[in-house]
Parts: C-alpha cells; sequence; structure tokens
C-alpha cells in the first residue's frame, strides 16, 4: 500500500533574489534547496511552513502563498513525498544559520541547479514567473528521474 507523507518547502523572494538553504544533514544533505520539513501531527500544512523557515532560516512570515504541489516517487520504497510549496517576500529576521540549513541569496538568473535536486530545474521556471504548478517525479534514487509530468494549474488538488 502507498502512503504519503506530506512536507513543505519555503522559498524567500526580494526583487531578483530568492533564499536558499545549504541543506547540512538529513534527507537532501549536500543539495541547495528551500526552507521546509515534515508536518507535525496538529498543525495545518501552512503552520507547519511557517515553523520550519523559523526554525530552518531563522526568520518569520506570516504571508505564505502556496505556489505548488509536487509529489516525489522513489522506486522501491512505498512512501510517496508530497511537498507544498510555498513563496513569501514578507518576513522579518536575519537569516540565519541552523543546525540543519546555510541560508544564502542568490540572483534568481544563478540558482545553482547543479547541486539542487534534479526535478528543481524544472518547476523553478514556473515559480520565478508567478505561474501555479502541480508535479509528479518518479526517481531511482535520489539523481534520476525516470518519469514526470508537470502542469501550470489555476488550483491545486488538495
Ligand atoms: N525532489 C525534491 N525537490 C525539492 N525539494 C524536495 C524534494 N524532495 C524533498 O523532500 N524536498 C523538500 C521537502 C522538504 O522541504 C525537505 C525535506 O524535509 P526533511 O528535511 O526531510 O524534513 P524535516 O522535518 O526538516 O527533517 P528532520 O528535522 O526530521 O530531519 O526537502
Amino acid at each position: 500500500m502507498v502512503n504519503r507523507k506530506i512536507l513543505s518547502l519555503v522559498f524567500v523572494r526580494e526583487s531578483t533574489k530568492i533564499l536558499l538553504g545549504f541543506k547540512k544533514r538529513g534527507f537532501g544533505q549536500g543539495r541547495w534547496n528551500g526552507f521546509g520539513g515534515k508536518v507535525e501531527q496538529g498543525e495545518t500544512i501552512e503552520e507547519g511552513a511557517i515553523r520550519e523557515l523559523q526554525e530552518e532560516a531563522g526568520v518569520l512570515s506570516h504571508d505564505l502563498s502556496k505556489i505548488g504541489l509536487l509529489e516525489f516517487e522513489f522506486v522501491g520504497e512505498p512512501t510517496i513525498l508530497q511537498v507544498h510549496v510555498f513563496t513569501t517576500t514578507s518576513y522579518i529576521g536575519l537569516p540565519t544559520e541552523s543546525d540543519e540549513m546555510k541560508p544564502q541569496w542568490f540572483e534568481v538568473d544563478r540558482v545553482p541547479f547543479d547541486e539542487m535536486w534534479p526535478d528543481d530545474s524544472l518547476w523553478f521556471p514556473l515559480m520565478l514567473k508567478g505561474a501555479k504548478f502541480q508535479g509528479y517525479f518518479l526517481f531511482h534514487g535520489h539523481h534520476n528521474i525516470l518519469k514526470y509530468n508537470l502542469e501550470e494549474v489555476e488550483r491545486f488538488k488538495y
């Protein structure tokens, strides 16, 4: 039986820049990504996103916009990761390194896709142009995408 794990992923934007974090440990270690993680029992997905952003990057935002819904399946693994992607341009606090992430601003035309999850280069252009998107990716290991679909949407199914 397939089960789904719900995760958040938050990108802070500022004019031509985007805040990424270098993952220092755990799932996705050694890659740049947004900030996020597992939604805990008793919190909404957005509450989980706000908490993870504060824990991992030291910034607080209560003004998140949901812009993406991505599902990741890994060959041989029973759990599908369902990642809810948010952006914000409104936050307080200075991005600060945590035990999990090292934050750094990047110009949007200098995003380090070679050091990120391979799916990111496919949906970042949609995010950066302000579209809402939904996608599914089947991975073999953590480096190879065997198949995927990705579309712009008006609204999300969840
Ligand atoms: N393929 C891909 N592309 C982009 N982003 C992601 C993926 N897969 C992913 O899991 N992610 C995102 C979703 C989450 O934001 C993180 C993973 O969260 P994780 O570190 O496992 O969750 P935490 O709750 O912070 O983990 P622990 O604190 O329990 O270690 O990557």
